[in-house]
């Protein structure tokens, strides 16, 4: 049985992880390019932990610029093995509340100008997005969550939109018409990369605003989304903190498979496989390429 690593994602307003030991920033190169920045290596209560921030320290990564592809090798190589994902994002729910926590378990992807996949020409996979969150990753975090005194709520479709613009009125409604709980700009394609390199993932979604469908509300601004966002990250900080102990010591395999979702997801046969391809999946998939 394997020790597990955790891996955080940090966005917008979430740049640094409180109380990590031994913290270093170290570049980890992939053959993906440049992740968003260093990854920032340390310890908490004896459970290693790696933090990216998503955007770049500075915020100076657009969501269509973030290079997904390398961020999430990164991670892997580094020998992650859970990604927490922290989000900011819209409600379309009245009682999903600015400084509400969701922790998503679906997703809808409307994003269109980004690189989607580890796999392609000369290498062919199709792995399951069906349940494309960790429940085992969700329940640590939704312990936690209530732990801190978070106002949590467990479940919820995340519209992942491309941007950076925030949505319309008519698009706003529209997604709340289609059963959406919140909105943001990032989760996609990280949920789809973090399934293919078999990483466990989950997201806690930030509320901070209610988009643009509230008549009582204002359409969200950068400005309102800030209001909200400094209180939200410092609950954050606190969640990382409280959650990353419990997967200390030997970790069972995932009892949702995440961890082996490539196993039946290959298509292309051994001998037609492109030898640069497989290169290029060294860390993502090399367990199952050898
Ligand atoms: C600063 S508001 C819009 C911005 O915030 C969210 O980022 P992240 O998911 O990284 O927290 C949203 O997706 C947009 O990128
Ligand atoms: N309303 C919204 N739409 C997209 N991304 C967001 N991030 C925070 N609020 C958002």
């Amino acid at each position: 049985m394997a020790q597990a690593m955790i891996g955080v994602i940090g966005g917008s307003g979430v740049y640094g992880v409180d109380g990590l030991e031994g913290a270093e920033w170290r570049r980890v190169e992939s053959p993906w390019g440049e992740p968003s920045d260093a990854l920032l290596f340390g310890t908490l209560g004896g459970t290693p932990v790696c933090f990216l921030p998503r955007h770049g320290r500075g915020h100076v990564q657009t969501p269509s610029s973030i290079n997904y592809r390398a961020n999430i090798d990164a991670m892997k190589r580094a020998g992650v093995t859970d990604v927490i994902s922290v989000s900011a994002c819209g409600s379309f729910r009245e009682e999903m509340a600015p400084g509400d926590f969701v922790i998503v378990d679906q997703f809808i992807d409307r994003t269109f100008a980004r690189d989607k996949s580890f796999f392609g020409p000369g290498c062919v996979a199709h792995v399951s997005m069906a349940e494309p969150v960790c429940p085992r990753l969700g329940d640590a975090l939704e312990t936690a969550a209530r732990a801190c005194g978070i106002t949590v709520h467990r479940g919820g479709t995340y519209l992942a939109m491309e941007g950076p613009q925030f949505s319309s009125v008519a698009e706003s409604r529209l997604y709340k018409g289609w059963g959406c709980h919140v909105i943001g700009m990032t989760n996609m394609p990280e949920a789809k990369l973090a399934r293919e390199a078999e990483l466990c993932y989950a997201t806690v979604a930030m509320v901070t605003d209610y988009d643009a469908w509230h008549e009582d509300h204002d359409a969200v601004d950068v400005a309102a989304v800030i209001r909200v966002l400094t209180g939200n990250a410092e609950k954050a900080r606190a969640l990382v903190k409280a959650v990353v102990p419990a997967f200390g010591g030997e970790r069972a395999p995932c009892p949702h498979g995440c961890d082996r979702a490539l196993e039946y997801a290959l298509i292309t046969q051994p001998e037609a496989r492109d030898p640069r391809a497989l290169a290029m999946l060294d860390a993502v998939a090399g367990r199952m390429l050898g």
